[in-house]
């Protein structure tokens, strides 16, 4: 029975970190945008996303990790045959990337807050896009376990990544376009 309770909270747990994590870098995206706004909205932008990171990261990110990892913890204490698995070690070594981009994440607050960060926004977009890289991977070796077929999840990745790569580019020539198209009617 603990063994399902440890389950059903490292679930939510998941969920909450992971909400955190995408909310986090798009906020970073708006944070670098704002700062190519003119004054005053450029400070009033800025010091507001940067309470809204900081806050996002101590309360709802950091916990939510801490949330998953101890009831992971739980659930090998559990059942401790489980680290046996060779699924685990392939989780665990995508759980420690997913870690140090937690606190990457971390101290890009920082470096935002004191100016020092040399993404661009476009930069940051793509970013955004390694934690669900990594949710996939996690997920399907925690569900499929050793039956997952390798050839074809990382033909899939790879397919996934290309077509965000994809997106990421459409849409920054559309935003592009926009930008255009509104600069040359306010010219008007
Ligand atoms: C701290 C490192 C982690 C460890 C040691 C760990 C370990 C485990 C263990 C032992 C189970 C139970 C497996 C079973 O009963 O079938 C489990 C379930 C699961 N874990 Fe993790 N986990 C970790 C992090 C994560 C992360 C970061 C994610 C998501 C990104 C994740 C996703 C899942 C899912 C979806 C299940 C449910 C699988 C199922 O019931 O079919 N885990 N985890």
């Amino acid at each position: 029975m603990a063994y399902l309770w440890y389950k059903a909270f490292h679930l939510i747990g998941i969920v909450v970190w992971f909400a955190g994590l995408f909310y986090l870098v798009r906020l970073f995206v708006y944070h670098v945008e704002a700062d190519a706004q003119p004054e005053p909205a450029r400070t009033i932008l800025t010091q507001q996303y940067q309470i809204m990171e900081k806050r996002l990261y101590n309360l709802i990110t950091t916990p939510g990790m801490a949330v998953t990892v101890v009831m992971a913890i739980g659930l090998l204490t559990t059942e401790p045959d489980v680290l046996k698995s060779g699924w685990l070690h392939f989780k665990l070594a995508l759980v420690a990337v997913l870690i140090a981009y937690h606190f990457y994440c971390g101290r890009l607050i920082k470096q935002l807050a004191e100016n020092r960060c040399n993404w661009s926004s476009q930069q940051l977009r793509g970013l955004n896009e390694v934690p669900t890289v990594i949710l996939v991977g996690i997920v399907l070796l925690a569900v499929f376990k050793q039956s997952l077929p390798i050839d074809t999840t990382i033909l899939g990745i790879i397919g996934m990544i290309i077509a965000m790569v994809v997106i990421i580019q459409f849409y920054a020539k559309k935003r592009q376009e926009n930008s255009t198209t509104s600069l040359a009617q306010k010219q008007q």
